[in-house]
Parts: structure tokens; C-alpha cells; sequence
């Protein structure tokens, strides 16, 4: 028996759009399990993103709950939220932003003190999780401005697990990364996921997809289908093709 971490009960989000009410998440119920490397897909504007940010208390739904661990988050103030979070998540998102006056280093050691005292211990942290994203000891002191689109990702994606959040969220994580740098990206995730940390994933690429062990594939604001693909092996071919029939059959 798996836990659940997270569950929402008829999940509904709603924008207005120039006058018009689009209905974008729709009565959704789901479970999210811990441990799993959770992958959301599906088509475009099917509401991938808006439920990762809903399932992370980055924004509020329009109607219905969502619990995380044993707090229902729905019912939590913003402030009580914002302490959540920075408890218990961390953020991979595309537009990540690093403070431009301070170094990479240093960018990444604020966010793990704010939660340990142990400088010593979290300047390891960082040093290891920089070097495992092939960030070297040269870009250490270099400023955010200093780096290229794809290393400025990859530092923000070490401060986002610097504290080892219990869940990390990530939308389109190597939208921005060329093949290599990706890769590094994807292995820390699965890494990091093999530890026990649980992880919610939105992408497009079937690379990134077969990282997950569990699909959830959106069509239009419900969950469509779901697929288990068990844990990720390097070169499992017969996980590979079965994730590929799953999304024939979805209509990706
Ligand atoms: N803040 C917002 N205000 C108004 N409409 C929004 C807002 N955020 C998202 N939408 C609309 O909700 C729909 C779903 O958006 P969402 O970003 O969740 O889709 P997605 O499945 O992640 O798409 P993509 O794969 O293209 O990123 C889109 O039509 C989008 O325009």
C-alpha cells in the first residue's frame, strides 16, 4: 500500500479571459503517491502547468481542496502557505530567478540557510549538487548575469533542492537546456527521486516522460489516462515502448 502525499477533491480552476470564463481545471480528483517520479503530459493549454502550481500551493483554485501530507492547504493563509512551502517544496520552473547582486554560490547557500544553521554541511550540499549539474568550481563566484541561459537554469535548479524538499515540482525543467546539460539535469532528478524525495514533473519531451515511474495525461482539464511504467532503468526498452503505446492510444 502506497501513501498518498498528495489528493484534491474536484479540483476546478477558473480564468476569465476578456470576459469569457475558461474552465481550465475540471472537478479533478487525483492522488499523488509518495516516492513517485509523477509525469504530467498532454496537449497544449490542456492545463498541465495550472495544476502543478495548483498542487503546490502556488496559486489557489477557483473551487475544491487539495490536501498535502495532512494539511489541507486550501483552508492555509498565504503566509502560513509561503512557510509550507519553503518546508516542504521545491521549485523547478522555467523563468527561475537568481539574485543578480549576489554570487551562484551564494544565491544557493541563502536558500539552504534558511532552513539549517550548518553552513558547513550546506556548502557541500551545494558544491555536490553544482558539480552532479556540471556547474565547476569556475562559475562558484561568477554572478547570474555572468552565466548563459542554461547554466543560470541549472544554479537555480540546485538552489530549488538545496533543502532537500520532501516534493519537488518541475515544469518543463530542460525546456532550455541543450542535450547534455538535460541529461545532467534529468539524472539529478532521478537521483534525487531514487533518495525517496518525490517528484512532479510537466513536460512535452519523451526523454524527460520516461524518467517518471507514473503518467497522468491531461486532455482538455481532466486526467485522461494514467500509466504505470515502474521505475526508471537506463535502456529498458520495454518501458520505452509501452510509454510510446500509452500516448498513441492518448492521441499525443
Ligand atoms: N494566469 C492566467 N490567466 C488567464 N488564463 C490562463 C492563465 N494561466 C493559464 N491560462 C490559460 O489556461 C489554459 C491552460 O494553461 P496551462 O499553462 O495550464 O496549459 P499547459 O497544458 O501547461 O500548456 P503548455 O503545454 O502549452 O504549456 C491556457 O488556455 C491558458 O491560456
Amino acid at each position: 500500500m502506497r501513501n498518498v502525499i498528495i489528493s484534491t477533491n474536484k479540483l476546478c480552476k477558473t480564468f476569465s479571459n476578456g470576459g469569457m470564463q475558461q474552465h481550465v481545471l475540471k472537478n479533478l480528483d487525483i492522488e499523488i503517491f509518495e516516492g513517485d517520479f509523477t509525469i504530467i503530459m498532454g496537449s497544449s493549454g490542456a492545463g498541465k502547468s495550472t495544476l502543478l502550481y495548483a498542487l503546490s500551493g502556488m496559486d489557489k483554485p477557483t473551487l475544491g481542496s487539495i490536501k498535502f501530507f495532512d494539511e489541507e492547504i486550501t483552508k492555509l493563509s498565504n503566509d502560513k502557505l509561503a512557510v509550507f512551502r519553503r518546508a516542504n517544496c521545491g521549485f523547478v520552473f522555467q523563468q527561475m530567478f537568481l539574485m543578480d547582486n549576489m554570487s551562484i554560490l551564494d544565491n544557493i547557500l541563502m536558500s539552504g540557510l534558511l532552513l539549517s544553521k550548518d553552513r558547513k554541511e550546506i556548502t557541500a550540499r551545494a558544491k555536490e549538487l553544482l558539480i552532479q549539474v556540471g556547474l565547476d568550481e569556475t562559475i562558484w563566484r561568477k554572478f547570474p548575469t555572468q552565466l548563459s541561459g542554461g547554466e543560470a537554469q541549472r544554479a537555480a535548479i540546485v538552489r530549488a533542492l538545496i533543502n532537500q524538499p520532501k516534493v519537488v515540482f518541475a515544469d518543463e525543467p530542460t525546456g532550455s537546456l541543450n542535450s547534455a546539460a538535460g541529461k545532467a539535469v534529468l539524472d539529478l532528478l532521478t537521483e534525487v527521486n531514487n533518495k525517496g524525495q518525490s517528484v512532479i514533473m510537466v513536460t512535452h519531451d519523451l526523454k524527460s516522460a520516461r524518467r517518471g515511474n507514473r503518467i497522468l495525461y491531461m486532455r482538455d482539464g481532466v486526467i485522461h489516462g494514467v500509466c504505470d511504467l515502474g521505475k526508471y532503468i537506463s535502456g529498458d526498452r520495454e518501458r520505452h515502448i509501452k510509454l510510446q503505446g500509452f500516448l498513441t492510444e492518448m492521441g499525443w
